[in-house]
């Protein structure tokens, strides 16, 4: 069953740009341009894309901050802006650079509220509030006033209370932003606990591609509002990590001058040459095979893309550069 459903979602807002010495010209630009994503019971899908892609803009309609200026959208079976009260109980939302506890307050205090706000009933309140403390190691810092927390603890803390009421669904905006490794990885232990148990549906968006690999089967990509990919991770890599890097150390200085189909050379310097292959068309053995006409090999070392190569191919790739290109006008 889908708990998110959006078609053709649209978002445009109107900007003033200047036009002239005194004048202003009105512009309406679209954030997000025709968006169609569907999103499982118990899912946990990463929507990632560049700086200014739309994913902030697409998380707000989500979570019934912004109405939509087209399309079709409905999250647990409600439509997020005219339903939002009702949303709001059916939702937790977590944005990694603000935060949703009372600055004053002691951290325990906050859950206390939100008990209040949610109007849970106190023993499933205190059942859950053991659970994420537990989980979330909260107990070194739930008298502390909130102002006074790390960005990791009040992380924590900002998870526990999204989470209180037991929402379908977690709206997660860059959770691990300016963490240290330790909290990351905390944080990404507790995410991963949440997505294998199944009953909480996340929807997570992060520049930071390690939280992707460790955390999401699904990714959807979007890039200039557009949705450029829809996918496993591995769908991906298949997609667009075929290149892999070829560092090769030559006993002696040489000089490489051949055409090989699928090989270009990345940098040369004296005995060292890194080659960028395309797996698709040729083979590191191959390459190797017909260096050796060039000299006697040292060292030799494979590169398979990282997660960081494959992302940067797809935000420069044509269905990238697509979603990039006005639309025709006529
Ligand atoms: N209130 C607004 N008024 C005008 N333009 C806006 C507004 N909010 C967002 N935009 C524009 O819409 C586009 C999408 O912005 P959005 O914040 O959704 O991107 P994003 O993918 O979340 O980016 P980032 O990764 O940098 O947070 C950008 O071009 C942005 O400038």
């Amino acid at each position: 069953m889908n708990v998110i459903e959006a078609r053709g979602l649209r978002k445009e807002f109107t900007v003033t740009k200047p036009a002239g010495r005194l004048r202003r010209s009105r512009e309406t630009v679209p954030a997000v341009d025709g968006v169609d994503v569907a999103v499982e019971e118990g899912e946990l899908l990463g929507y990632l894309g560049p700086n200014g892609a739309g994913k902030s803009t697409t998380m707000k309609m989500f979570t019934g901050v912004l109405t939509p200026t087209a399309g079709y959208l409905q999250v647990c079976g409600l439509e997020p802006v005219p339903q939002r009260t009702r949303l709001a109980r059916r939702i937790g939302v977590v944005f990694g650079q603000r935060t949703q506890l009372w600055w004053d307050l002691p951290l325990r205090e906050s859950f206390e509220l939100a008990r209040h706000i949610w109007r849970v009933p106190a023993a499933e309140h205190a059942a859950r509030l053991r659970l994420l403390r537990d989980r979330l190691d909260l107990d070194g810092f739930l008298d502390t006033p909130v102002r006074q927390l790390s960005l990791g603890q009040r992380m924590r803390g900002d998870l526990t209370v999204a989470l209180l009421h037991a929402p379908r669904v977690l709206f997660l905006d860059e959770p691990t932003i300016g963490l240290d490794v330790v909290s990351k990885q905390a944080v990404r232990a507790f995410l991963t606990e949440l997505r294998d148990a199944g009953d909480t549906t996340v929807v997570l968006t992060t520049h930071d591609l390690a939280d992707i690999e460790r955390l999401c089967r699904r990714l959807v990509v979007i890039d200039h509002g557009r949705v450029v990919h829809d996918g496993t991770l591995a769908d991906l890599h298949a997609r667009y990590g075929s290149r892999r890097r070829v560092e090769v150390d030559f006993e002696v200085p040489v000089a490489v001058s051949f055409d090989m189909a699928g090989v270009s050379v990345e940098s040369h310097a004296g005995d060292r040459v890194v080659f960028s292959i395309d797996g698709t068309v040729t083979t590191a053995g191959a390459l190797v095979a017909r260096l050796s006409e060039s000299g006697p090999i040292r060292d030799l070392r494979v590169t398979e893309p990282t997660i960081e190569d494959v992302v940067a191919q797809l935000y420069a790739s044509p269905s990238a550069e697509a979603a990039r290109a006005p639309e025709p006008r006529g």
